[in-house]
């Protein structure tokens, strides 16, 4: 069983795993992790809550420099106005103090998160399943890839990498790194080639080597949105072609360091492809983690991992209660 819970018919008989770690010792090492990754956001909303709730009564002034505090942690201004009106209904007039408002606020954001936690699902039978990958430039789709093909890999399934960003030689290079260091095939083409004529071929090519998983990266140059959104029409167009239930997800990978930003991102991507879901990346080097729960609450759209991380075991399923504990900074 894979880390993205997908099941595995009609397979090779695997070569038996190595020994996992203990459960506990394997999640514990997990949510340390995610942790410390979440340690500049967390520690944020930690000094902030700590100056505000020392010992104090919760009234209007104390909700409304929570929600002040939410809206500059990137929770979002949704976000941080139900949060605090939950926290006006059921504790108004009490003495709060901050260990307090952290727990109300772990079980709100995880209320929030639980919804959209949800893990990529494989179905291999597809052979291959395709997942289209899209983001700006930068925002760590060619380094998801390369992350997500080693835990499938790791699990027992055949997958094929296709460098879909043409344009620039350097991420074909990257795409080829990855590839070599999980063992996964790379199809590829010279400089300047038609990505969505490669993206047809990288699923006829999968077809004939049985392949269970096909992952294809995308250039993500913003710059020009017209020229963007007329080459991934294109791709999809050309995918549908050979597979008219392809690409079965259009992942939208999204640096957590834009903050804000990743909401336009959202929307621009959203109006060029229908993506299906989100992977937030670099989650480690930022004080803005707390964009993913007003992502979460605006789009509705399932998360399906997170990186803290540039190592291929720092991407994980996305987990709610896991990410708002850590947010929020509690053991
Ligand atoms: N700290 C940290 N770095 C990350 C994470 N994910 C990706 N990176 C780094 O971010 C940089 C950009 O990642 P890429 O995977 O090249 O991004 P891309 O979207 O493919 O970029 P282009 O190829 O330019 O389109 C690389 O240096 C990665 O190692 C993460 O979760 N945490």
């Amino acid at each position: 069983m894979s880390l993205f819970g997908f099941g595995k018919k009609n397979a090779p008989e695997p070569s038996p795993p190595p020994a996992p770690p203990p459960v506990a010792e394997e999640q514990q090492g997990w949510f340390g992790r995610l942790k410390s990754g979440l340690s500049k956001s967390s520690s944020k909303l930690t000094q902030g809550l700590g100056d505000l709730f020392t010992k104090r009564k919760l009234d209007d002034e104390a909700l409304e420099d929570l929600e002040d505090l939410l809206i500059t942690a990137d929770l979002g201004v949704a976000t941080a106005a139900k949060v605090t009106k939950h926290l006006a209904k059921t504790r108004f007039g009490q003495d709060v103090d901050s260990a307090d408002i952290k727990q109300t606020l772990a079980e709100e954001i995880t209320r929030i998160l639980e919804p959209v936690a949800r893990p990529l699902v494989i179905d291999p039978s597809r052979k291959p399943h395709v997942v289209l990958v899209v983001g700006v430039n930068g925002s760590g789709k060619t380094t998801t890839i390369g992350k997500l093909a080693k835990q499938n890999k790791d699990a027992g399934l055949s997958v094929t990498l296709a460098a879909g960003d043409t344009f620039r030689a350097a991420a074909v290079e990257q795409l080829k790194v990855w590839g070599e260091r999980t063992g996964c095939p790379v199809i590829w083409r010279e400089d300047g080639a038609d990505a969505a004529g490669l993206a047809y071929d990288s699923i006829a090519e999968s077809r004939k080597q049985g392949c269970d998983l096909l992952f294809i990266d995308t250039a993500g140059r913003l710059q020009n949105k017209a020229d963007l959104m007329a080459e991934l029409a294109k791709i999809v167009r050309s995918i549908k072609k050979i597979d008219p239930t392809a690409p079965h997800d259009v992942l939208l990978v999204l640096d957590a360091t834009t903050g804000q930003n990743a909401h336009s991102q959202v929307e621009i991507f959203k109006d060029m492809v229908a993506v299906t879901g989100l992977v937030l990346t670099k989650l480690d080097g930022t004080a803005r983690g707390g964009v993913l729960v007003a992502l979460a609450e605006k789009f509705g759209l399932p998360v399906h991992a997170i990186g803290v991380g540039e190592q291929a075991g720092d991407l994980r399923p996305f987990e709610a209660d896991a990410f708002a504990k850590s947010l929020v900074g509690m053991d």
